[in-house]
Order: C-alpha cells, then structure tokens, then sequence
C-alpha cells in the first residue's frame, strides 16, 4: 500500500455551548482534514485543530507544514513501513505539532487498515471501552452550577472544571460546584495556565481546608514555569498535572527530573501524534507516572485516534479527558468510534473505521 496523494480539507462543527477557557472563547470548531490516498484505494484520515494559543499553530501553517515540507516526503512511500515514515514526518520541520499529528493520525489509519485490524490492536490491544469526562466552561458561578448539574444527570462521573480567571471567584466557583455535585461526580481542576504559582497554593491551600476534595489541578501556571509547578506541587495535597508545559519526550524527561508535576496530560496535538505519544507513556510508565489523554476542539476524526492510543495504554494512561465529540453539536463522521456522552467504544472496523466525513469543505 503505498501513499499516492495528500489532500486537504476544512470541516466545521458548531459547539454546542461557547466553550470558554482562562486562554479563549470558542463557538465553532474549525479544524483542517487530512486526506492520504494510496494506490490500493485505501484513505486515512487525520485532524489538526488550529490551536494557536497552546500549540502555536494557525490554519495557515497547517497547510504550509503538510504542503510544503511533509507530503513530499511520504508520496510513494509504503503504508508498511510506518516506522521509517513516522521519522519522515517528525523531521521534516521543527515544531507544527498539529500538523504531524493531523498526517501520522492518517498513517496509522492506513496501517490499521493494511493489516485489517483497528488502530489499537495494531498498539498493542486492550479493553475497547473508555470513558471520558465532560469540561465546564468558565462563566458566571450559578452557570456553572447549572452546568455541572447537567452533566452529572447525562452521566458524566468526572467533570472537568475550567478556572483561571481571578483567584477569589475561581475559589467561589469551585466551592460551589463541589457543594452541588460532590459524592456523584469527580472534580478536575484545569486553569489553563491562568494563575501564578503563590495564586495556586493559595487557591489549592483553601480548597483542601475547606474539606473540597479535588481529584487533580490541571496547568496552574504559565506553561514555560516549571519552577513555578514545582512550587506548587510540593506545597499542595492535590495531584498537580503538567498539561501546556509538556508537548514532547525532552519536556517530559525534564519535568520528571524536577519533580514539577504528578500526572501528564499528553495530547496528539501536542506531541506531533501517536509515535511520540507512545514515547512519553513509555517513559511516564517508568517513573511510575501517571498519564492523561486530552484533546483540544476536535472532533471524533481526530479524537478517535487518541481512543485507540489510551485503550492499548490504558495502564498508563489512566484518566480521559476526550470530550472533544461530546461538546460538537453534530458527529460529522461515518463510521468510526462511538461517542456516546461518556462512554466512548471501538468497532473492529480496521484502522480509525471511518468511512465518510460529511461537510467537507475541499481546500
Ligand atoms: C476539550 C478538552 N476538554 C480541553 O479542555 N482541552 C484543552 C483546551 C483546548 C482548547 O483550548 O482548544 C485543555 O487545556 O486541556
Ligand atoms: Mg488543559
């Protein structure tokens, strides 16, 4: 099976409800498709999300990267040899995770489909059902309350709750969720960067005199501020994750050295995709880390991949947060993984299982 063609697409998917965070407002995903044609028919999709304010990329450079530095290097190269074409893709540019993410999302489509296998029995197998939890936008306090609520009642047993705006509320806001929702429901915390160190112990130290029981904190500081993390980390009971500070193995190794974080957040659209995803769970699983799976406003094209990856990794990768389908108010998708609400299940359709996206606006 060899690669014969890239092609490129945008897809548009309005989110239910704004999702609002310390770094942005969202009302409509807007995420450009991958496309690899190969000479046996076969076609692997992949996703890149235009994430500029974590990643750094933009829609524009997502087609300059696969354009001009990617594509070249994979046509006529064989589906088999993902190995040699995953190295392909992470050396042909510095940086433009989504975008190696978005083409290796589609290789190992291609691969699982060689083989006639999904995705995650090519990785290696595992128990093909996970469950995910659902993100609270930052608002207004009752909002949030209300929100919460809703999410408990469609059955979502770990909320993930967006903070990071200013410090008093953000402690008012998590008093009162917890207060609405506390025995039926798991609180994570993720303030998107949006505190600084002293803020969060402050917050934190608060939280845990007060009897609220938080299951992690996501991000606390500004992603480059790992001495700041650490700070945290060593002055709170609760579990601190290291989301935006990690994309890549080198990040991971030096935030493992300084003891800056308890759990990683690894997303595709961090690490360039699923090879060096695997490298970082590899290497969390000998520190005896901890590993979440996220996501960033995708839909189910690219989230199903990082489904596939947590299955076969599930001992690592212990908590999910891939609610990227669960906030779209449509699945654009054919086939593929089943999103529903919490409960997220793989077919033993080979490869992603996607047959057909609907909405494609060609590039
Ligand atoms: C969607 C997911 N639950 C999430 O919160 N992801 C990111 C932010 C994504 C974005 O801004 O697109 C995170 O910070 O964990
Ligand atoms: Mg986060």
């Amino acid at each position: 099976m060899k690669i014969t063609e890239i092609r490129y697409g945008m897809l548009r998917v309005p989110l239910k409800t704004p999702f609002k965070t310390a770094l942005r407002t969202v009302d409509v995903i807007e995420d450009i498709i991958v496309e690899i044609h190969t000479d046996t028919g076969n076609i692997g999709y992949g996703e890149a999300p235009a994430t500029a304010v974590i990643t750094g990329d933009t829609h524009g450079s997502i087609i300059e990267a696969i354009a001009k530095f990617i594509a070249p290097r994979l046509i006529g190269q064989d589906v088999a040899n993902l190995n040699r074409i995953t190295q392909l893709i992470q050396t042909s540019l510095e940086k433009n995770s989504s975008a190696k993410a978005a083409v290796e999302i589609a290789v190992y489509d291609l691969f699982g489909q060689l083989y006639n296998a999904p995705l995650y029995k090519m990785l290696g197998g595992g128990d093909p059902v996970v469950t995910t939890d659902l993100t609270i936008s930052v608002d207004y306090i009752d909002k949030m309350v209300a929100d919460s609520i809703q999410a408990v009642e469609r059955g979502f047993e770990a909320l993930k709750i967006k903070v990071g705006k200013d410090i008093g509320v953000d402690i008012e806001r998590i008093k009162a969720i917890y207060a609405a929702v506390e025995d039926r429901a798991l609180l994570r915390l993720d303030a998107n960067q949006g505190w600084t160190a002293k803020q969060a112990v402050y917050a934190l130290q608060t939280l845990e005199d007060a009897g609220v029981k938080l299951e992690l904190v996501e991000q606390p500081v500004k992603a480059q501020d790992l001495d700041g993390m650490r700070y945290v980390t060593e002055r709170v009971h609760t579990p601190i994750m290291a989301d935006e500070s990690v994309f890549g193995p080198t990040q991971v190794i030096e935030l493992i050295r300084m003891r800056a974080a308890d759990i990683i957040n690894i997303k595709l659209m961090k690490t360039g995709g699923i090879s060096s995803a695997i490298h970082i769970a590899d290497i969390a699983a000998l520190h005896g880390i901890e590993c979440m799976i996220g996501c960033m406003l995708e839909t189910s094209i690219s989230v199903a991949a990082a489904v596939h990856l947590a299955v076969a990794k599930a001992n690592v990768i212990t908590k999910v947060d891939l609610d990227g389908p669960s906030l779209c108010a449509f699945n654009p998708v054919d086939g593929g993984v089943n999103f529903n609400e919490s409960e997220i299940s793989i077919t033993d359709a080979p490869g992603l299982g996607i047959r057909e996206i609907r909405g494609l606006q060609r590039l």
